[in-house]
């Protein structure tokens, strides 16, 4: 029996951990690549996360050739093979015999490799992977998101996660100069576009920090925050620091705090990196009582549904269960950033989310709570930001959005000023 090529390898056993264990690639692909070399561990996590993102055209596929589902691990190196065959383009032959190996090295696999050929085969010779609709977002998530957006806006979103998402960079000065020199574009708002997906740390101007990897719509809260030089900030949940970086940037005086001490180093060393200065804490929240501050940057903890162009994991990850527990930490994450903030002074809040749980609601929840909290719409009129894209309680950023020039992360971003001052 033929050894199994230790990418594919490796790219089905994190396909596992998501489907099976519940487990997000960004909390098991060190593990599990750690003993690849460099090479293998960029193509296991390329296959892993490629085989995510179309894992639902896959079951169609399969739907015609299969009686009856088979083991999950086996549904996962079909799936596998077929993102390889009709996405990657690798010759079916090569694929099929990769499977039909991952398979035999199962435990009980033996009597599965037979299936697995004769299924991958009849995949193989059938015409029309093309004409197969965009994949589906789970049940779980579509439901809630329809009921928001309507049908149309969801499977536009589909589309946009099934397109991936470009490399895009915020630059600290001159981005038609570092737009030209890394061949990339300028954004409506400013960030830089790069085309394909070129080796981050090898690019001119990452080593002294001219600009930092973030994506166009991340970059937005900062820019609506618009510190101005000397302004005391506080990013109350900064890691891994790309507002951090922007913030300090502008010439503010940051205090970057969260309450992940290993993910705070990556917001210490991105401040080296990019020879910019802040205050940094490793505290909760919720308990933390500096300041009071000029304004507060929250950038809560949520879903993270908004990024699924560039973690197609998730939907197979998650089941929504855990979601009402960060509903109501955001809801006190909003309440502390009211505390930490002067009277008078600017709260920008902030999720990457595309649910309204985690932004409409939670400033309507917000305004109710707090008398004489009020909204600042007029901040969010950012260059670039369509006014269209601003509702009665903040600025809701979609995938779907600039769909030609290769989308954006969801977001939703309130701009509020407390009362006094
Ligand atoms: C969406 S991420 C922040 C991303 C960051 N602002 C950036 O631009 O790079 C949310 C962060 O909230 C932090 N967090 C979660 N609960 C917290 C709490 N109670 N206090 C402080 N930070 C918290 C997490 O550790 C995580 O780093």
């Amino acid at each position: 029996m033929a050894d199994p090529d230790p990418a594919r390898a490796a790219a089905l056993h994190l396909i596992g951990l998501v489907t099976q264990g519940r487990r997000l690639l960004s909390e098991v692909a060190d593990r599990v690549l750690a003993p690849l070399g460099a090479a293998d561990r960029a193509r296991a996590l390329r296959l892993a996360t490629g085989t995510l993102r179309w894992a639902d055209r896959a079951d169609r596929a399969l739907g015609p050739h299969l009686r009856m589902k088979p083991w999950p691990g086996v549904h996962d190196a079909m799936r596998l093979a077929i993102y390889e065959m009709f996405v990657e383009g690798t010759p079916h032959y090569g694929a099929v015999d990769a499977a039909v190996t991952l398979v035999r090295g199962m435990e009980r696999g033996q009597g599965q490799a037979g299936l697995t050929n004769a299924v991958l085969r009849n995949v193989a010779r059938q015409d029309g992977w093309e004409t197969l609709p965009v994949p589906r977002l789970p049940k779980w998530l579509r439901k809630p998101l329809i009921a928001d957006f309507g049908k149309s806006v969801v499977a536009d979103m589909e589309s946009a996660f099934a397109a991936g998402a470009p490399l895009d960079l915020t630059v600290r000065r001159d981005a038609a100069g570092w737009a030209a020199r890394l061949g990339g574009t300028v954004l409506p708002t400013g960030s830089v576009r790069l085309a394909g997906r070129p080796q981050v740390s090898a690019l001119e101007g990452y080593a002294e920090g001219a600009w930092w990897v973030q994506d166009a719509a991340a970059a937005i809260p900062a820019r609506v925050l618009a510190p101005r030089p000397g302004e005391t900030v506080l990013d109350l949940c900064a890691a891994p620091g790309g507002k951090t970086l922007q913030l300090a940037a502008a010439g503010a005086a940051v205090t970057a705090l969260d309450v992940s001490d290993r993910r705070m180093r990556r917001v210490s060393e991105n401040l080296a990196r990019c020879g910019l200065t802040a205050e940094t804490i490793v505290a909760d929240a919720l308990e933390y009582d500096g300041g009071p501050f000029d304004a507060v940057l929250l950038d809560a903890p949520c879903s993270a549904t908004g990024t699924i162009r560039r973690h197609p994991d998730l939907p197979y990850a998650k089941t929504g269960e855990d979601f009402p527990g960060l509903f109501a930490l955001q809801e006190r994450l909003i309440d502390a950033a009211l505390r930490l903030v002067r009277p008078g002074g600017r709260v920008v809040f902030c999720t990457c989310s595309l649910l309204i749980d985690e932004g409409e609601e939670q400033i309507r929840d917000a305004l109710a709570r707090h008398p004489g909290l009020s909204l600042a719409l007029d901040d969010l009129a950012v260059e670039g930001v369509d006014p269209a894209w601003i509702g009665p309680e903040g600025l809701r950023l979609r995938p779907d959005y600039w769909s030609d020039a290769g989308g954006m992360d969801g977001f939703f971003i309130a701009a509020l000023r407390t009362p006094g001052g």
